[in-house]
């Protein structure tokens, strides 16, 4: 039996459940049991705060987890990066009021700025050579600056409407951050076998997304040009149809080509174009 920590509720909780639900690991999100064995994988999940997530793996409590990877690198564990899971993005950035002409780095120097990542933020004040006072507060840090609690914030921003909103500008990217599948590193041969077998599942549902299954009838004498035209996985599959100057053709499409590759398709005289979402990929 595999353990994996993951966040109870917050930003990570959704995409966490519906990764585990894409990969058909059922469990069940119980609001009060905060330990849940799923019923048809040797998983069990156990729901945790973010903060406590890195900690966990790293002591072996939890075998993995998933957390985002400015909380990870915050807490500084001892635990392995296993996968990128591509949700959750956002970045670690420092922010000052708006109405201040920024200068450059040096303008931080003796001054004071909230943040609930101090760690982060004095390694790279470290390295930059600039001394200022990190307070730390653990929620609404955006707001300090304008109740006169700090001079600037170090905070995540995602869309930067929270900045806006507080009246205050970006300045300084430090870190980008997203989901992270981490993991202790002693697990035995059984447990590696089992995430294994998981990220096999999560590496087919990550194939699948933003790829569509698209058949189409073509006249039979046009098949070598709409072959050309189709990047399909290997070259698409051709299916006679009673009428026999016609055929259907089946193939894989990437959705951000999909508009123009659609467009060729029909002025090579391909007709009955359906599109279906697909579930898994195994490449
Ligand atoms: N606006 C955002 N857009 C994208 N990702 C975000 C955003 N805000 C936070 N995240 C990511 O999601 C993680 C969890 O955020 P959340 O706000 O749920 O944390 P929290 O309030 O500390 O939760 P907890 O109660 O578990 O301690 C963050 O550490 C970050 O990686
Ligand atoms: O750039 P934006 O898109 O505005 O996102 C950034 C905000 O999102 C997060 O807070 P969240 O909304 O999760 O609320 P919280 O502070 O209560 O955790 C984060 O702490 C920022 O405040
Ligand atoms: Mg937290």
């Amino acid at each position: 039996m595999l353990r994996i920590a993951v966040q109870s509720k917050g930003r990570l909780f959704d995409d966490t459940m519906n990764l585990l639900s894409e990969a058909d690991i059922k469990v069940s999100a119980s609001k009060r049991t905060l330990l849940v064995q799923s019923s048809n994988f040797p998983l069990e999940v156990l729901y945790l705060r973010d903060d406590d997530i890195p900690q966990s793996v790293a002591s072996g409590v939890a075998d993995i987890g998933i957390v985002g990877e400015n909380e990870f690198v915050e807490r500084g564990e001892n635990a392995q990066i296993i996968d990128r899971l591509g949700f959750s993005k956002c970045r670690l950035s420092l922010a000052i009021p708006k109405k201040i002409d920024y200068p450059g780095l040096q303008w931080f120097n003796g001054k004071k700025i909230a943040t609930s990542y101090p760690n982060i933020l004095r390694k790279f004040m470290k390295k930059n050579n600039i001394n200022a006072d990190i307070h730390v507060i653990t929620g609404s840090v955006e707001i300090s600056p304008g109740i006169g609690l700090a001079d600037g914030i170090f905070d995540i921003v995602s869309s930067g409407s929270t900045l806006v909103s507080n009246n205050l500008a970006e300045v300084e990217v430090v870190m980008k951050s997203e989901a992270l599948l981490i993991g202790n590193w002693n697990m035995d041969e059984e447990k590696h076998e089992i995430l294994n077998e998981m990220l096999f599942r999560f590496e087919a549902v990550r194939s699948a997304q933003d790829k569509k299954y698209v058949m189409m009838n073509a006249p039979k004498e046009k098949i070598q040009e709409i072959t050309e035209v189709l990047p399909g996985i290997k070259s698409p599959t051709i299916i006679p149809l009673a009428d026999e100057e016609w055929c259907s053709i089946h193939t894989v499409l990437d959705e951000k080509r999909f508009w123009e590759i659609i467009g060729k398709l029909k002025e090579l005289g391909a007709q009955g174009i359906l599109v279906t979402p697909i579930e898994k990929m195994i490449l």
